[in-house]
């Protein structure tokens, strides 16, 4: 079984992600930000580091579904932290759209993107965190990390609208949308249970 948790940032997919992989026993892969040799320059100058940023989450997200099909193989569950499907459909596609990426490096990086696109499988369940634009704020503060300070509102927002797009043509399996504006999965156990019961109903037909 293989969910994967989708979003915008600070949505609460890290946080939610190592919940549940706690709760089902499952093992978690998380994205990377830490090691990320290019993330603060990015935010610093975007056109001049997005094609080497979508280059590099690329290949690690790539390289993370590689081990996931190998983990499946052995029948074992994973929670994914964000797929390289947003990767190429949100933030990609936002850089080009609004002139921080040139024709021609997307061009280049989305045929890199379709020749691995083809040896990935979908997740069993797509969890979509729906969260608006004060929500999503609030918990970028909330995590303080500094090269996120400068994050401008309408980067929030063309990415969320990417979200909204891409969600209302996902087909590739199942979906499940949670608004997550009123939850706190963080301090009230109950919003946590809300959206495992949803996972149990939706994966397994339980509740
Ligand atoms: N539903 C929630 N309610 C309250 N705080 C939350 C919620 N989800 C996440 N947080 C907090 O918001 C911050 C960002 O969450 P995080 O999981 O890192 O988001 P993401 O991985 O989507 O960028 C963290 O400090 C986290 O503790
Ligand atoms: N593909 C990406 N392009 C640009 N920025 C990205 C991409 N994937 C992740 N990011 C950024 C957004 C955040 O600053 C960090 C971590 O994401 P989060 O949603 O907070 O888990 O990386």
């Amino acid at each position: 079984m293989h969910i994967a948790i989708v979003g915008n940032i600070g949505a609460g997919k890290t946080t939610l992600a190592n919940k549940l992989a706690h709760h089902f026993n499952w093992e978690v892969f998380l994205e990377d930000v830490d090691h990320n040799p290019y993330l603060k320059d990015f935010y610093d100058d975007m056109p001049r580091w997005a094609f080497h940023l979508q280059v590099y989450f690329l290949n690690s997200r790539f390289q993370q579904t590689q081990r996931i099909k190998a983990l499946q193989q052995n029948n074992k569950g994973v929670i994914q932290d964000r797929t390289i499907y947003e990767d190429a459909h949100i933030f990609a596609a936002n850089l080009h759209q609004s002139g921080l990426m040139s024709e021609r490096d997307y061009q280049n990086y989305l045929n890199l993107f379709q020749s691995m696109i083809s040896m990935v499988n979908p997740p069993d369940l797509l969890l979509y965190l729906r969260a608006d634009l004060p929500k999503l704020v609030q918990q970028i503060e909330k995590r303080n990390r500094d090269y996120e300070n400068n994050i401008k509102i309408d980067y929030l927002k063309h990415l969320n609208e990417h979200y909204e797009e891409w969600i209302k043509g996902y087909t590739a399996g199942r979906l499940l949308i949670v608004d997550v504006n009123n939850l706190d999965y963080v301090n009230n156990p109950e919003d946590l249970s809300v959206i495992i019961d949803k996972i149990n109903s939706t994966l397994f037909g339980l509740f």
